[in-house]
């Protein structure tokens, strides 16, 4: 049944407010429920930028933005096309952030499914009941907020993560936002002070694992597949415990993306790509050092481990050795404890090193490593300090250095500093967005090594031949697709295609991808010009 007065009005992805002319108000029952003036889309946006503008802090001009999204998608999505480069940040890291933060003060809940670990039964009437009946659903976006950037557990209060990665897949993919479900999975909270918090609004118990948990995933999986057959299955934001066995589960047999391993591993990889291009050195040559091994730090360790092997021509067991990691305890050895399986398969042999390397010491290791690219996902503030900068300058002419920890407040040096200490030799991507750095008369362009620049990328490219799984191949397509865009002839150049680029670079790695899958035989569609399948696909934010 067509909707028609306040329903209208109250649906985003129909309203048009006071852009209704005045024949739809007379169709659809609006009369009497706007004022008389009747504005042009160019009219309305120019207003909402000014207001967000106006706005005093980013905080206040995120929730004025998701304001306008949930009133009036078109509106808002057609203000984000004009100003990208300006609400990435705001709607998307790191604002983000602040809004999961301050959730209490500004929130009643988020327009997202809940599902609960209580109920599992309950989870397809959840999916059903959000994206209402015969909805096209292509693309479901889930987190259980166990790790939310680099800012930990967040409960259901984490939904936010999901209203950012929402905007940016349509801002970057054209993918209609009424064909997303973004789903928050409450399994519980080990924070304290939410659970202590009478306002929290999500479960209030601890952390529920083991089967129960895995019988609320499966049945996540098994109401998406059943509903929404062709969707792609996003993960964000789960904890280091749940995140790769996860993946791991369901990634060779449904359609499925982890964004902090996969994404995450593909954009840096593409950023280190380019950076052999500006340091003039074969990929085969590279030797990384992973400062966090975590859900983030394995994703990028075995992306980069796969590009070593099928571009770079090495061997598996090459490729692997070729990179180190460090964590809480120092650099990774065989035979520690507790190491998670992502961990054991780069733990060097203790006999590599000299018996008195001080293994907790990121700059004693880095003088025994001589990696030629540095990564950090740990969520430790600064600590790629002068000295370890320096060791890894020392070491090499052009060393790739990735402080990638968000949100900015996290990450492990500012560009500035990595520019200043390797005297302008690293090539340098941070995980939020860094102004560009002059230093000895060059101005260096800083990359953002976010994976918003590849999953939008990867998802649309494997939604447009209906690919049957995200495969290894269809992920190294994309990065090569990033790493094409870099022009290294200039002194300065970023190593990262700039997010006012965003929707080319998701274009060109989509159809990298889509190319991939109907080349590698996943399709279940026949797709004759990708190019083509992608125009004909998009969401264009008009009346
Ligand atoms: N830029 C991006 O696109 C992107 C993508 C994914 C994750 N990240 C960021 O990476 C960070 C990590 O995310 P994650 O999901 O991998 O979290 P995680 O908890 O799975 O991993 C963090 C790892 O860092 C280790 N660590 C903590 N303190 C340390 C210390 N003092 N020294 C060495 N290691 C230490 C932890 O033990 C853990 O293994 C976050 O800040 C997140 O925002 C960035
Ligand atoms: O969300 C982001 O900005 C990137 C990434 O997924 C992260 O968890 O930090
Ligand atoms: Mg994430």
């Amino acid at each position: 049944m067509n909707k028609t007065g306040f329903a209208v009005l109250v649906d985003p992805l129909l309203n048009k407010g006071t852009a209704f002319t005045a024949e739809e108000r007379a169709q659809l029952g609006l009369q009497g429920l706007l004022p008389a003036g009747v504005q042009t889309i160019e009219q309305q946006e120019r207003e909402v930028y000014e207001r967000f503008l106006a706005e005093p802090t980013d905080l206040a001009k995120r929730i004025y933005l998701m304001g306008v999204r949930d009133s009036n998608a078109r509106l808002f999505f057609y203000s984000m096309e004009r100003h990208l480069t300006e609400y990435m940040p705001i709607v998307y890291a790191p604002t983000v952030a602040q809004s999961i933060e301050n959730y209490d003060e500004h929130y009643f809940g988020s327009k997202v499914a809940y599902v609960s670990v209580d109920h599992p039964e309950l989870v397809e009437e959840s999916l059903r009941a959000f994206a209402g009946e015969g909805a096209d659903i292509r693309l479901v976006v889930a987190t259980d907020s166990e790790g939310i950037l680099g800012i930990g557990d967040w409960g259901t209060n984490g939904a936010e993560i999901l209203t950012g990665k929402l905007a940016v897949y349509t801002a970057a993919a054209s993918i209609d936002p009424a064909k997303i479900l973004p789903v928050m999975v409450d399994a519980g909270t080990n924070r304290k002070e939410l659970l202590d918090d009478p306002r929290y609004l999500g479960n209030r118990f601890e952390r529920v694992r083991g089967q129960r948990y895995d019988d609320l995933i499966q049945a996540l999986v098994d109401a998406s597949l059943k509903l929404y057959p062709s969707a792609l299955l996003h993960w964000e934001d789960f904890g280091r415990p749940c995140a790769a066995p996860i993946l791991e589960r369901y990634r060779d047999t449904v359609l499925t993306l982890n964004d902090d391993i996969q994404g995450t591993g593909v954009t840096v990889l593409g950023a280190l790509m380019a950076a052999t291009k500006v340091a003039d050195a074969p990929l085969s040559d590279s030797r990384i050092l992973t400062f966090g091994a975590g859900t983030a730090g394995i994703g990028i360790a075995d992306q980069i481990v796969d590009g070593l092997e099928k571009l770079g021509g090495l061997t598996s067991a090459e490729a692997r050795s070729r990179v180190y990691l460090v964590d809480r305890d120092g650099l990774i050895l065989k035979g520690m404890p507790d190491l998670t399986e992502g961990q054991v398969r780069y733990a060097h042999d203790a006999s590599e090193f000299a018996a008195d390397l001080k293994t907790t010491s990121l700059a004693a290791v880095v003088d025994a490593v001589r990696p030629t690219a540095l990564i950090g996902t740990s969520t430790v503030h600064g600590a790629f300090t002068e000295d370890v900068v320096r060791a890894m300058a020392s070491h090499v002419e052009h060393p790739f250095i990735a402080p990638i920890s968000n949100p900015t407040k996290l990450a492990e040096a500012t560009a500035a500093d990595v520019i200043r200490w390797s005297e302008g030799r690293a090539s340098v991507v941070t995980g939020t967005p860094s102004a560009p750095v002059d230093y000895d008369g060059v101005t260096y362009h800083i990359g953002q090594g976010n994976n918003a620049l590849m999953y939008p990328g990867i998802c649309l490219g494997a939604l447009i031949p209906s690919a049957r799984i995200v495969s290894r191949g269809m992920l190294l397509a994309g990065a090569q697709a990033l790493a094409d865009m870099i022009d290294t002839s200039q002194p300065g150049a970023p190593v990262l295609p700039p997010m006012s680029d965003l929707t080319q670079i998701t274009r060109n790695v989509a159809t990298a991808v889509a190319e991939r899958a109907l080349e590698e035989g996943l399709n279940r569609v026949e797709v004759a010009d990708v190019g083509a399948a992608i125009d004909a696909a998009a969401w264009h934010p008009e009346y």
